[in-house]
């Protein structure tokens, strides 16, 4: 099964909560038809199951937290896997949000051609979540969740763009529409 996404052409696209991640992915697809898989949807796809893991889920995302990064990635890998027949290559949001995720993903899937880092400023992403906050329903999107999930960009998911740095795949592009 796996063999069928062995040679993919796959682009990590990290950034803060809020950066604007989704809003660029949009745009390569549209252009490039690319598979676009966000690691939050498939979570929040989960969680709307209804399903005992779903519950577990919630609780982890609702403190703004990472859910375990074997239940992460087996999400996405098996998300890979039921488009690898109709697929170009794929958009990987949000993920690895951690070195060690960038690590077990090459062991288990492969290596990334590019990392599509979109930078954002830290008052920018805090004021889209909160305008986002008021109609999203999303448990993450209130003002305690958001400062983790911030503190934990710059903490776990920043070195993740330097690793990357270091081996020259790394591509930034503004997060700002306008
Ligand atoms: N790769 C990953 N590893 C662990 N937890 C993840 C994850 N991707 C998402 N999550 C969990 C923790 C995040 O705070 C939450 C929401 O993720 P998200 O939708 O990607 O948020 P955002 O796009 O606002 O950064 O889901
Ligand atoms: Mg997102």
């Amino acid at each position: 099964m796996a063999d069928k996404i062995k040679d993919a052409k796959i682009v990590f696209v990290v950034g803060g909560p809020g950066s604007g991640k989704g809003t660029q992915c949009e745009k390569i697809v549209a252009k490039y038809g690319y598979t676009h898989l966000s690691s939050g949807d498939l979570l929040r796809a989960e969680v709307a199951s209804g399903s005992e893991r779903g519950k577990q889920l919630q609780a982890i995302m609702q403190k703004g937290e990472l859910v375990p990064l074997d239940t992460v990635l087996d999400m996405i890998k098996d998300a890979m896997i039921a488009k690898a027949d109709v697929s170009k290559g794929y958009l990987i949001d949000g993920y690895p949000r951690e070195v060690k995720q960038g690590e077990e993903f090459e062991k288990k899937i492969g290596a990334p051609a590019l990392l599509l880092y979109v930078d954002a400023k830290a008052e920018t992403m805090v004021q889209r979540l909160m305008k986002r906050g008021e109609t999203s329903g999303r448990a993450d999107d209130n003002e305690e969740t958001i400062k983790k999930r911030l503190d934990l960009y710059y903490k776990a998911t920043e070195p993740v763009i330097a690793y990357y740095e270091k081996r020259g795949i790394v591509r930034k592009v503004s997060g700002n529409t306008d």
